[in-house]
């Protein structure tokens, strides 16, 4: 750029006449005529900046075109989005809290009304915060406090961690990516929006152009109200289902699995909630104000009215019973009328049909596998063989994993290398810093209450002054991501076979309350004969019976469930829209929900499945089988509904599959790594060795490893 302008101005000055040899009103014309030169070259110039300018954004467009098209239709991909198919993914999660701590209040903040209205305005903008009830709004907006910076001063500064979310008051802000600034805000934005979702380091700087002021959410704050306020209304939904005489003889946790699947709605005054003659699928019931019930008889226009309902008391079953149309009319009364509703499909898959909620008591039925299976459930398992087996007793082969804490190593013992194991070592100073030690103690107990043949077992744990260890089963096929690395992608047999073994690990985890969270084919190893176990539970969590849901955000971004994104309380149905993540994946090659940035991935998860285009190579069966794992809606997954993780196995996409024999291990599998001998780790990458030796850490945290 600075070249060509440069070459510009040379060329002009050749033609420039020699000055002393002229008169003064030749040399007037000749400085008039210079002038009219810079002029030409002035305008000159400014045609090529804007030019310049045009181009640069065309070469963007292109850009932005060309990774648009990559991840949606499988045009040839860019060096950098191959590269990003090729990256491992890393999981990310909030802080752990643990259920036994009070929640601190946070102070509320008094605000002028003008404020709180802009700061309303502008959660209401944001794709993550828009759906919050008003009264979530209200606690957020309450708490928010600000903040004052100084022109020139930087809010956030990239690669920082972020612990909050701002919106602009007064002032304006640059964007800066890589020293450039790429958009302004203004008042009334949101910025930093990722940071109320987990610890991430910032994408971008951003700096006061003149003396601002920005609101600032914390995300413990965030957190906290998104979870009480959740819990708060499940209890009062449960609570006035009790109080529904139709219900009053169901358990609670049958009541709590309904509460899950209903929706509110509120009609105004006036509104036929329900049309005569018309086809209907929705039960209703009165959660407040009233509603009349009015009839048209045949070749008369005046309505009659039948009665007037009032809260708990229910209706819109006749249709749904009879199949048949709406025999009456249903009117909002004066001020307006809320309903809980139920869609014909979640009703008949929870609970039947109404007669037998009307006329059947449940009983209390744990949740256990829904097929009869080989594994057993045992908590304590214990292997006489290394019980006096010390961490010095073994012996490094090779490292075959690198996680976030730290690294998993092959390992034998020293005077015995006919057997291996994994030794997990994780570092303890960095699992205090970020918070996880609650899930380092749920892999640890969980692991260890779990025998499954499709479940990495744990032996033994150790620890020392640095790191907490882990002795495992080792798993020397390597990983299923290194085979989707070299493969591209697995043909319908092989994807059919991986996802078989899963969905026999998560019906058993599920059967003991356990969601795991992180399912991706990072964490799918093969054994020495092709079958395969999941492994990594660092954020799996055994939650409470009775529809009990967790709030930490937990999972790798391009397979985290909406309702995860949306911090609204999530539980098992997670591991279902994984799963569907999960069958794409392995058959396209790439995940369904992709991006540069993690916000980039969430925004592409909150539109949902339907807007994501499918490979050739995937048909229709196939995409059905993902369109039904991957609704928004968890409660309208296929596996969470009431034929449970069977629905899965019945899939079409699993016709002929023979779920006997590979639940006995008498199949043989698809891919059927070579392993040489016990200490071979050739399926697995080479690392580096950890030159980082972390600090001692010792709070005491880890007494029970
Ligand atoms: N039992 C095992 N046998 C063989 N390899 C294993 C075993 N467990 C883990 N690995 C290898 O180590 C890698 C990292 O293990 P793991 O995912 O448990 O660590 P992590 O620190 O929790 O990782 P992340 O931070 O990515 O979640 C796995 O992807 C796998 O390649
Ligand atoms: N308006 C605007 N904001 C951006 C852009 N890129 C990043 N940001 C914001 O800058 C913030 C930097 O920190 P975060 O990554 O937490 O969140 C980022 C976004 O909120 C951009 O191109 N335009
Ligand atoms: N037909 C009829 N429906 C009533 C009456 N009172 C309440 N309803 C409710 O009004 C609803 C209209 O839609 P549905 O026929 O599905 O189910 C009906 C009943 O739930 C009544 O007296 N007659």
């Amino acid at each position: 750029y600075a070249g060509s302008r440069k070459t510009t101005v040379e060329s002009a000055r050749s033609g420039v006449p020699d000055l002393k040899m002229t008169s003064t009103a030749a040399t007037s014309a000749v400085v008039s005529e210079l002038t009219r030169d810079v002029e030409r070259l002035k305008a000159a110039m400014d045609e090529k900046d804007r030019t310049i300018e045009q181009l640069g954004r065309a070469v963007e467009d292109i850009r932005n075109m060309l990774e648009n098209a990559v991840s949606n239709q499988f045009l040839v991909p860019s060096p950098q989005s191959s590269q990003h198919r090729l990256d491992k993914k890393k999981g990310v999660s909030g802080e752990c809290s643990t259920s036994s701590e009070t929640p601190k209040p946070f102070p509320k903040q008094s605000k002028p009304i003008k404020t709180k209205h802009l700061i309303k305005q502008a959660l209401c903008k944001n794709q993550f915060l828009k759906n919050l009830n008003t009264n979530q709004i209200s606690e957020i907006v309450d708490v928010m406090y600000p903040k004052d910076f100084e022109a020139g001063a930087y809010v956030i500064r990239k690669g920082d961690p972020g612990c909050c979310l701002y919106v602009a008051d007064e002032g304006k802000f640059d964007v800066i990516q890589s020293g450039r600034v790429v958009d302004s805000i203004g008042p009334g934005e949101v910025f930093g929006e990722m940071a109320i979702l987990y610890n991430c380091p910032r994408t971008a700087s951003v700096r006061a152009i003149e003396d601002v002021r920005v609101w600032t959410l914390e995300r413990v704050a965030y957190q906290q109200i998104m979870k009480t306020s959740a819990m708060r209304r499940f209890d009062e939904r449960v609570g006035f289902l009790k109080s529904v005489p139709l219900m009053k003889d169901l358990n609670e946790e049958f009541l709590s699995k309904i509460a899950d699947v209903l929706k509110e709605e509120f009609y105004p005054e006036g509104h036929y909630i329900i049309k005569q003659d018309t086809l209907g699928d929705k039960f209703y019931i009165l959660s407040e104000g009233r509603v009349k019930v009015t009839k048209t008889n045949k070749g008369e226009d005046e309505e009659e009215e039948f009665g007037v309902l009032e809260q708990g008391e229910f209706f819109g079953e006749v249709a749904l019973l009879k199949k048949d149309k709406r025999t009456a009319n249903v009117v909002a009364m004066h001020p307006g009328a809320e309903c809980l509703t139920l869609d014909r499909e979640p009703f008949v898959h929870f609970i039947g049909n109404l007669e037998e909620l009307k006329n059947k008591k449940y009983t209390e039925h744990p949740r256990k596998p829904s097929v009869q299976s080989t594994v057993e459930i045992k908590t304590n398992t214990f292997y006489p063989e290394l019980f006096r087996v010390e961490l010095t007793d073994f012996e490094t082969v090779a490292t075959i994993g690198v996680g976030g804490f730290g690294r998993v190593d092959l390992v034998c013992l020293k005077l015995d290398k006919s057997r291996s194991y994994a030794m997990k070592k994780l570092k303890k100073q960095q699992i205090v810093d970020m918070q996880q030690q609650e899930h380092v103690y749920n892999e640890k107990t969980i692991l260890e209450s779990c025998t499954s043949p499709f479940i990495g077992k744990l032996y033994k744990t150790y620890k020392d002054n640095r790191y907490v260890y882990m002795l495992m089963e080792a798993c020397l096929g390597g990983e299923v991501w290194t085979l989707l690395r070299d493969r591209k992608c697995f043909d319908d047999n092989a994807a059919c076979f991986v996802i078989a073994c899963v969905v026999e690990a998560l019906d058993y985890l599920h059967g003991i309350d356990v969601v795991y969270r992180d399912l991706k084919p990072e964490n799918l190893l093969l054994d020495r004969q092709g079958f395969v176990k999941l492994v990594d539970f660092g954020f799996a969590k055994r939650l409470q019976p009775r529809g009990k849901k967790t709030w930490t955000f937990c999972g790798t971004p391009e397979y985290v469930a909406p309702e995860v994104v949306l911090n609204k309380g999530h539980d098992r149905a997670v591991d279902f829209w994984a799963l569907g993540i999960l069958v794409y994946k392995l058959l396209a090659g790439i995940p369904p929900f992709s991006g540069n940035e993690p916000m980039d991935i969430y925004n592409a998860i909150l539109k949902g499945i339907g807007a994501v285009n499918f490979p050739r190579q995937m048909n229709k069966m196939t995409q059905g089988l993902v369109k039904q794992l991957c609704r928004s809606d968890p409660t309208e997954r296929i596996g969470y509904q009431k034929g449970g993780i069977q629905d899965i196995r019945r899939h079409e996409w699993f016709k002929g599959f023979d779920w006997t024999g590979l639940r006995n291990k008498n199949i043989i599998p698809p891919i059927v790594p070579h392993i040489n001998n016990p200490l071979d780790s050739s399926n697995f990458d080479i690392y580096p060795e950890d030159g980082d030796v972390p600090p001692d850490e010792s709070s005491g945290w880890d007494s029970e490893f």
